[in-house]
């Protein structure tokens, strides 16, 4: 199992090209299963997630072609890939390709509005939460769906004639179950409101997606979407949005080290919340013309309290690097996470390199030290993981991650990307 080993204490310095969102780009491709016509996204990133997708898309039988760069076009840029769902052959998605992610569970919205019924696995629990599909099932049940749980999987039947449209209002706020339904309403009869919708910027980069293949919404990035259902999409020609939780990470990455990076791509409208919260610890953060300049201001990293919450507010992506972060803090810091049950994994680890963190149930109180010394350690989810490497890059000393899996689900080239910026850090194969 590959390993990344660096040695902290180096301040970062250079340009960073933020890739595109991972929770933007699932959504998206699984958005192909709607038409028959292909649908292109530009600005993909390479990452395991999307590779698993793309399994798990080619089992309905949707073609996929990563194309060459263009002309003009810089060296490392995401990619550009075609997915032509022209004929939808299987409408099972099995246990062993759904029990690894997550969100190709969400496939399920698009192949009942489609194909009318689907049989796609429950996608289990994992170390971050339970992560029930209730919502999902409520979702579609309002739709007009016949549901059934059999030997592991959620077996879905559209009514005759196909899904209808119907005024859901969401008990709890949920990324996933708004993809899912959204997706599902563009093609029922009628018309569809989904009153408490997430609105995080991958929704809306969804939504308007949608909205290029032909589908009506209105009330895009708000917590209500008013869905028509038209009989037919076509294809369109998409960009991944620049993904936030990775500006966030690197940002909080400078913030701990120092130095001073340029952040390209990333938009500032897409983490207001945690750029005013990094200000407030003593970030500098600077719009410029090709994305967000960050440096620190000098004064040292004061602690600042943090709540998760869904878009706008601070995500709950972002609390392990925010964690990492207040562990070097001048003073005392409190963090709520209210998003999910036991995404704490990362603080067994942090004590590891002498943070002083206590948690009592969704509140984790970080005491700050001045200096963090490097540690062997362990990444137990995708953004724990991340929040262990910038940890280490603060550290005095070498700081071995193990089980660097995790991270490749979802950050695209980390090492190369640091590194280019001065982070003495490299990725031990075996
Ligand atoms: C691929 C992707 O985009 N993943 C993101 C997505 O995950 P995901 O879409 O899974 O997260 P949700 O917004 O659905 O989850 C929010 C909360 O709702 C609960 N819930 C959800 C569905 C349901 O049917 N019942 C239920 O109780 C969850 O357990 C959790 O406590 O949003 C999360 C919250 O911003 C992010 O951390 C993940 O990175
Ligand atoms: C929790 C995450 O992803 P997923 O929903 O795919 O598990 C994440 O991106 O931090």
């Amino acid at each position: 199992m590959d390993r990344i080993r660096l040695v902290g204490g180096n301040e970062l310095r250079g340009e960073i090209v933020i890739s595109g969102a991972k929770n933007a780009a699932l959504p998206l491709m699984i958005a192909s299963l709607l038409t028959d016509e292909p649908l292109v996204l530009q600005n993909v990133p390479r990452l395991a997630d999307v590779k698993q997708l793309e399994r798990i898309l080619e089992n309905h039988g949707v073609d996929i072609a990563v194309h060459g760069r263009r002309r003009g076009e810089e060296e490392g840029v995401g990619q550009r890939m075609t997915f032509h769902a022209a004929d939808i052959v299987d409408t099972t998605a099995p246990y062993d390709l759904v029990s690894k992610m997550r969100a190709s569970f969400w496939v399920i919205g698009p192949l009942l509005a489609r194909e009318h019924n689907a049989r796609v696995s429950l996608p289990g629990g994992c170390a971050i939460g339970t992560r029930p599909v209730d919502l999902f099932l409520f979702g579609l049940k309002e739709l007009g769906a016949e549901i059934d749980i059999d030997e592991g999987y959620v077996v879905v039947k559209a009514p005759k004639g196909g899904l209808r449209g119907a005024h859901i209002v969401f008990p709890k706020v949920s990324v996933g179950a708004t993809h899912t339904i959204m997706m599902a309403a563009t093609l029922a009869k009628g018309t569809t409101i989904i009153e408490n919708a997430a609105q995080e910027p991958e929704i809306t980069n969804v939504a308007e997606c949608l909205v290029a293949m032909g589908a009506k919404i209105s009330g895009i990035g708000t917590r209500k979407l008013t869905i028509e259902g038209v009989d037919k999409l076509h294809g369109a020609t998409v960009d991944v949005i620049p993904d936030r939780i990775e500006t966030g990470t690197f940002a909080m990455a400078t913030a701990m080290t120092g130095g001073n990076v340029l952040l390209k791509g990333a938009r500032a409208e897409h983490l207001e919340a945690a750029l005013d919260i990094l200000g407030k610890t003593g970030a500098v953060i600077t719009p410029e013309a090709d994305g967000l300049r960050v440096y620190r201001n000098g004064n040292g990293i004061q602690p600042v309290d943090v709540e998760t919450d869904p878009f706008p507010g601070f995500p709950t992506d972002l609390q392990a690097q925010f964690m990492a972060l207040m562990t070097m803090s001048s003073g005392t810091s409190q963090i709520r996470e209210t998003i999910f049950e036991n995404r704490y994994m990362h603080v067994a680890e942090l004590a590891r390199f002498g943070a002083d963190i206590t948690v009592d149930g969704q509140v984790a109180t970080v005491t700050g030290k001045s200096q963090l010394k490097g540690a062997q350690v362990m990444a137990t989810d995708l953004r724990a993981s991340v929040s262990l490497v910038i940890a280490g890059l603060a550290a005095r000393g070498e700081t071995i991650v193990n089980r660097i899996y995790h991270l490749d689900r979802g950050f695209e080239r980390l090492e190369d990307k640091l590194s280019r910026c001065g982070a003495e850090i490299e990725r031990l194969a075996g």
